[in-house]
């Protein structure tokens, strides 16, 4: 049977278990006397700064310890396991005494402990003589170890301080059960538990204990999950995949940039003199592929060490997700969460605070990222292509970084950033500061040509002719003419493997043909594709690079392929004869670029300013053009309204929606731009828009909207085209679409079409639901049922109804995760009790918040876990002269000798006074000694020390 000394030492084990070594060396030397010591010192600093904060708190806990171990030393030498608690306070006292608000709170902590803690003193002899209460002591030391492993938690990050009201708020919630389990014990104590009662309690604990871990797992899930949506961060990971993948071909490529000096020194985390660096060089210089190598280089040293995180992201021109500060500000949170778990109690509370559905405002952005730089460790961060933001944006993002970095609250070289664009002069002046790298012609000239060597060798496969002097001669020429920009040799590289045939090669490398500068390099490109004597596939390629170009956000492939499946003839969206066989890159060429999330985007903006200055495309067509497909697909017989839900449930089952999530936004979008675009006179003989417009109002036609609300800039805009049929419809459409969506957030905004939205996506979620075309089921008729729908719809059917969400069109995966996003929309207000069922579904307004809380949590101490009480045992020793009545004959005895007998057979050998008990004449005792140590203190300093309490 295991001893007592065993129980202790069990406990110690795994305490000691979950401490880093230095930790484990630094508690096992404090004695009492140096947290003695330690209180006075700070006691002293406190007096001298005037912020004295009434240390006397820590009193009674010193005295309950001090009973205990009174208690314990009778069976046990208590040095080396006493240790471990005055270890732990020592230093977080200290720690604490840095920040009055956390010294107060741990104070405090102390002493509600001290406030359960049982007078033990009073029992010692029961101890002696019971055995298994013995094990209650054991329990009790196990308390203290646990409520100091959660609070050494807290006090333990190095940067505890910016975080800490979140991280303590946190550790509350973990610090009830202990405290609980400690009033347990002294119940146990003071009801003279019989052994039984003891194992029961303990099972209980332990079941609880158990319980309350998978709670706390479950709960953490939920609150990162929240998190999550509320940063609702772009994908940075898969954009630094594929930017990784682009350069697998040729291992090295790249590398060079980790031993530029300046590279080096900013990765060299001892170094603190250049904690920012600034890359920049020309347009396609491969800039953002050398940032992909930095950031593996940097993940590798973040891997390799916990005390270094890493931030980065891909800043994208067209994309409105990644071309904002508050875009690259939500990524790099959410990466820092990845990293740094500690961060989640903060920013749970930041999300809880900020009853917004997703972080968006600049403010929030730098107060929210400002606190996590200060707390977290050694911070990489690293953002590609600042260039592509908007000039408001980057200056915000710019001031931000940049005062945070050179912060006196922060030590230098703590977070460092790099930075890299294309050399534009706003970015040139904010950055005037940082360590410049400027890209050069000779810095890529052998990646560049490595680059060329792969290509020639593939063409050369291609076309099996091709001799080796024609391949060598392709890597002259590429190499020779990209001047250092990457984009160059890619695109010429690529034309030259797409030629149809070897003498059509040998024509591009001519020196007459042979592009000189990106504007050649794409006009090979957009010959072929202009010039393709196949009018089908022209028609096809110029079409698509018209959406792709002037899309309002980046279209997904499946949208394409249901924009291109409308057939505006029959009036009726025909994937199974229209959908494109061929993939966009082989119809568009180097021209497109698939993104992650099979979003397409054009390979470079050049290639926009290229198509357009050439006159291949032109961006009022295109736009009325957009404009057109969208209204006109959106009057097809998918759309009206009396269609039935069977008729619906087809409809969808054909893709005839594929296209609804872009055309039921967007067509407003490009009718504004059409309007703002065309000349009177264009507009007003666009006879199909007319048309389009004509259509779409009689089919949407507003019915709230009365002429005078008409806004102002609508009516100036086209006063010149007031004689045309569609003048009318055309303001009174935009008005009503602009009024409604202001007016409402969800589908309602946009009218029938949000109905028909509403019953699309309910049949989808329904498919997913029923048992058969069930995500991953192997039945292969249902699988090939779900493939089918998802060519046309993607893989995220679960959509957010609120029209201006990013998740309006992204989706979830799951009906939960949907959820979840939606409670965050439709009741922010989140109660922040631990256990409380409103703690993720809140109220719509912080006015019933705080009505819930002062009914349901009028106190902090609302959240407890269930134990069995300990019944008082029989009692079974009644008095033979009064009526009174005890469990234990001990205690019956005690009484009788107090109260009839009055026999004190312990005199004081100072005073004479007597006592009943042993160990109550040895603490009046103490008293004595106390006293004539250092004066007139009461009974319980002694364990104080000679040094007293303030
Ligand atoms: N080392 C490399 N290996 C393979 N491909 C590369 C390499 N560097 C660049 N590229 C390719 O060249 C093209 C242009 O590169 P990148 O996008 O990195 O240029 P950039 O300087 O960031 O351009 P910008 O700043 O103008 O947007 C990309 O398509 C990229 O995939």
């Amino acid at each position: 049977m295991a001893t007592i000394e065993d129980g202790f030492k069990q406990v110690l084990d795994d305490f000691k278990k979950r401490l880093k070594p230095e930790e484990k060396a630094a508690f096992a030397c404090i004695t009492l006397s140096d947290l003695q010591n330690e209180v006075t010192n700070l006691q002293e600093k406190q007096r001298k700064s005037k912020t004295a904060q009434n240390l006397r708190r820590i009193e009674p806990f010193l005295q309950a310890m001090s009973q205990y171990t009174q208690v314990i030393e009778v069976f046990l030498n208590t040095s080396s396991m006493l240790c471990f608690v005055w270890g732990p306070m020592k230093f977080m006292l200290l720690t604490a005494s840095n920040l009055n608000k956390a010294f107060d709170v741990l104070l405090d902590a102390y002493k509600q402990i001290a406030e359960n803690f049982p007078l033990l003193l009073r029992y010692q002899s029961m101890f002696t003589e019971t055995e298994h209460m013995k094990k209650v002591l054991v329990w009790i030391y196990e308390d203290i170890l646990k409520f100091h492993l959660r609070a050494w938690r807290v006090f333990s990050e190095p940067t505890w301080k910016q975080i800490f009201t979140a991280s303590w708020k946190n550790f509350q919630e973990s610090f009830k059960p202990v405290l609980n389990d400690l009033i347990r014990h002294r119940e146990l104590i003071e009801n003279t538990a019989a052994l039984e009662q003891i194992q029961e309690a303990r099972d209980a604990q332990l079941r609880s204990e158990a319980a309350l871990a998978a709670f706390e797992l479950e709960q953490n899930h939920s609150k990162r999950i929240a998190v999550i949506n509320w940063l609702s961060a772009a994908d940075a990971d898969a954009d630094q995949v594929a930017f990784s993948a682009a350069r697998q071909d040729i291992p090295d490529t790249g590398r060079w940039i980790l031993e530029h000096p300046n590279i080096r020194r900013w990765l060299d985390r001892t170094e603190s003199t250049a904690p920012t660096v600034w890359l920049n060089g020309k347009p396609g210089a491969g800039k953002t592929i050398l940032a992909s190598v930095v950031i593996e280089e940097c993940l590798r040293i973040s891997q390799s060490s916990k005390n270094v995180s890493l931030a980065f992201f891909y800043c994208r021109d067209q994309d409105r997700q990644k071309n904002k500060f508050a875009s690259v500000a939500k990524a790099m949170l959410a990466q820092l969460l990845c990293q740094n778990p500690m961060l989640l109690p903060y920013l749970y509370d930041e999300c809880l605070k900020s009853a917004k559905v997703t972080l968006e405002s600049s403010h929030d952005c730098i107060k929210v990222l400002g606190t996590v730089l200060q707390a977290v460790p050694q911070t990489f961060l690293i953002i590609d292509g600042i260039d592509e933001c908007e000039p408001k944006e980057r200056k915000a993002m710019l001031n931000f970084f940049a005062s945070t970095i050179t912060s006196d609250d922060i030590p230098i070289g703590k977070p460092r950033a790099l930075f890299i664009s294309q050399e534009l002069a706003d970015i040139k002046t904010a950055l005037h500061a940082a360590n410049s790298v400027g890209l050069t012609r000779n810095h890529s000239e052998v990646d560049i040509k490595n680059f060329a060597v792969k290509w020639a060798a593939k063409i050369q496969r291609r076309f099996k002719l091709m001799d080796n002097s024609a391949r060598d001669y392709i890597v002259k020429l590429v190499s020779d003419g990209a001047e250092g920009m990457f984009l160059f040799a890619k695109l010429v590289l690529e034309n030259l493997h797409d030629q149809e045939s070897l003498q059509n090669v040998y024509k591009e490398l001519h020196p007459d043909t042979f592009p000189r500068g990106f504007d050649q390099a794409y006009a090979r490109i957009a010959g072929r594709i202009f010039e393709n004597p196949n009018l089908v596939q022209r028609r096809t390629a110029e079409k698509l690079l018209g959406w792709i170009s002037f899309s309002k956000r980046p279209l997904k492939w499946h949208e394409i392929q249901g924009a291109t499946s409308i057939d505006t003839q029959t009036r009726t969206v025909n994937f199974g004869g229209r959908q494109m066989p061929d993939h966009v890159q082989d119809i568009c060429g180097s021209l497109v670029d698939i993104l992650p999330g099979n979003r397409v985007q054009l390979v470079h903006k050049t290639a926009r300013d290229y198509l357009l200055h050439e006159n291949y495309l032109n961006k009022q067509v295109e736009e009325t053009q957009l404009a057109i497909l969208c209204m006109q697909y959106l009057t097809f017989g998918c759309f009206e309204t009396e269609n039935s839900p069977n008729d619906l449930a087809q409809f969808t089952k054909s893709g005839a929606y594929a296209f609804l999530d872009y055309a039921s936004l967007h067509w407003v979008h490009h009718l504004e731009t059409v309007l703002a675009l065309l000349k009177p006179a264009d507009l007003a003989s666009s006879t199909l828009l007319g048309m389009a417009i004509n259509e779409f109002f009689e089919m949407y036609e507003p019915v709230h909207i009365q002429a005078p609300k008409i806004q102002k800039e609508y009516i100036e805009r086209s006063s010149e085209i007031q004689d045309a049929e569609f003048y009318e419809p055309l303001l009174l459409l935009l008005t009503q679409a602009k009024a409604s969506r202001i007016a409402e957030e969800k589908l309602e905004a946009l009218g029938s079409l949000g109905q028909t939205i509403h019953k699309v996506r309910g049949t989808l979620e329904e498919l997913d639901k029923s048992p058969s075309p069930k995500l991953g089921s192997t039945d292969p008729s249902t699988k090939s049922s779900r493939q089918e729908l998802s060519q046309f719809y993607g893989d995220k059917w679960f959509k957010c109804a609120r029209h201006a969400c990013y998740y309006f069109h992204e989706g979830f995966a799951s009906e939960k995760d949907l959820r979840q996003h939606n409670d965050r929309h439709e009741k922010p207000f989140c109660c922040t009790e631990m256990g409380c069922t409103r703690m993720y579904i809140g109220w719509a307004t912080e006015k019933e918040l705080k009505k819930h809380m002062s009914q349901y949590h009028p106190d902090p101490e609302a959240f407890s876990w269930k134990f069995p009480h300990v019944k008082k045992p029989p009692s079974k020793y009644q008095c033979s002269v009064c009526e009174k009545t005890y469990s234990r004959a001990n205690s019956l005895n005690t009484h009788q000798l107090r109260e009839h007998a009055k026999e004190r057979p312990f005199p004081c050998t100072v005073c004479g006074k007597g006592f009943v008990r042993k160990y109550e004449l040895e603490r009046h005792e103490a008293i004595h000694r106390n006293v004539s140590a250092s004066g007139s203190q009461r009974e319980g300093e002694a364990v104080l020390g000679e040094s007293g309490m303030e």
